[in-house]
C-alpha cells in the first residue's frame, strides 16, 4: 500500500496536508494521533470512499476502488451495519453470500473468536463481542489488507484486549493490518509500527520502542512572569503550556530550559521524567512553538 503526497481538505479544513506512507505486507501498523489529526480522512481515501485533491494512494498496485472490488481490502469501521435481530453465525452467513470466494463461516467466527456465541443474536451481543463480528465479516473475503478506524472505541479493558488477541492472532499469519486508534498503549501493545500524524502531516514513523525514545524528555515547570515566549523557540523545545501562571514545557535538554528560565527570574522550577502519555502528547500536540 503506498499514499504519495496525499493531501485532502474540506472547504478551509486541511485534514490531510501531504502524507507519504508505505506499508509492506504484512505489517501490523497503527495509526496514532490525537481527535482532527486527519486518520478517518486517510483511512477513508484508502478505502476509496474520498477521493484526494493531491497526491496518489495505491493498494496492491491498483486503486482503492480496485483492491476492494477484488476483495483484497476489508475494513472494519466504529460503529453500524449490523442487523441486531439476527444471530452471529448469519450474520456472517449473509456477509459470506455476497462473495464468489468466502472463508467457511466457521474458520471466520474461530479466527475471529466468536465461535463460541455463533447462535446469540446479534442485539444481546457486548460491544467487543460486536466489534468481533464486525471483524469476522472482514475476513470472510480473506483480504489481504485489513483497515480498522478506531475499533475499540467505548469498549472496556477485557473487551478490548479480546478484541486485539484476535486481530493480533490473524495477523501473526500474514495480514497487513492498519488501524487508527488515539490510545499510544494500544498502538504500542499491538502495531508493529507506529505512524505518528499530527495536523494532516507524519511527524513520526516506527517502532513502539522507537517512538517512544524519540518522545522522550523531561517536562520543565516553573512560574515566570517575565519570559519572553520567544526564548523557548527552540529545536530541544517540543511544546509549551500554560497553566495559569505556570508554565509546562516539554523538552530533549531540561538543563538548557532551565538555564534559560533562571536567567529571566522565573522561580518553583520543577523537572520531572515524561510517562508515555506526556511523551504522546508533546510529540502530537498543537501547542509548538
Ligand atoms: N466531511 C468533512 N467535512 C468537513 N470537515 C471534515 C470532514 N471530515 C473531516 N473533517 C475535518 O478534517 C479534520 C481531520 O478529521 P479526521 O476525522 O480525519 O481526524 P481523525 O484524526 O480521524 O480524528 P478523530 O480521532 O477525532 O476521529 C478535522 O478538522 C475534521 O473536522
Amino acid at each position: 500500500m503506498r499514499l504519495a503526497g496525499v493531501q485532502r481538505s474540506f472547504g478551509d479544513v486541511h485534514a490531510v496536508r501531504g502524507i507519504d506512507l508505505t506499508i509492506g505486507q504484512g505489517e501490523v501498523v497503527a495509526f496514532l494521533g490525537p481527535n482532527g489529526a486527519g486518520k478517518t480522512t486517510t483511512i477513508d481515501l484508502i478505502l476509496g470512499l474520498g477521493e484526494p485533491d493531491a497526491g496518489s494512494v495505491e493498494v496492491f498496485g491498483l486503486t482503492p476502488r480496485a483492491a476492494i472490488a477484488r476483495g483484497l481490502v476489508a475494513a472494519v469501521m466504529q460503529s453500524g451495519g449490523l442487523l441486531k435481530d439476527i444471530t452471529v453465525a448469519e450474520t456472517v452467513e449473509l456477509t459470506a453470500s455476497l462473495f464468489a470466494h468466502a472463508q467457511p463461516v466457521g474458520d471466520v467466527l474461530q479466527r475471529a473468536g466468536i465461535a463460541d456465541i455463533a447462535g446469540a443474536k446479534v442485539g444481546t451481543c457486548s460491544g467487543g463481542q460486536q466489534q468481533r463480528l464486525r471483524f469476522a465479516m472482514a475476513l470472510t473475503s480473506d483480504p489481504a489488507l485489513i483497515v480498522l478506524d478506531e475499533p475499540t472505541t467505548g469498549m472496556d479493558v477485557a473487551g478490548r484486549r479480546d478484541f486485539w488477541a484476535a486481530i493480533r492472532q490473524d495477523a501473526d499469519r500474514g495480514r497487513t493490518v492498519l488501524f487508527a486508534t488515539h490510545y499510544l498503549e494500544e498502538a504500542d501493545a499491538y502495531a508493529d509500527r507506529i505512524v505518528l500524524v499530527r495536523d494532516g502531516q507524519i511527524v513520526a514513523d516506527g517502532t513502539g520502542a522507537q517512538i517512544k525514545a524519540q518522545a522522550s524528555g523531561r517536562v520543565v515547570r516553573a512560574t515566570a512572569p517575565d519570559l519572553d515566549p520567544h526564548l523557548l523557540h527552540q529545536p530541544f523545545v517540543q511544546s509549551v503550556e500554560h497553566r495559569g501562571e505556570q508554565l509546562l514545557i516539554h523538552t530533549t535538554d531540561s538543563d538548557e530550559v532551565a538555564r534559560i528560565l533562571l536567567s529571566r527570574n522565573a522561580y518553583d522550577l520543577e523537572i520531572t521524567a515524561q510517562g508515555l502519555e506526556d511523551a504522546f502528547v508533546a510529540l502530537t500536540s498543537k501547542e509548538q512553538n
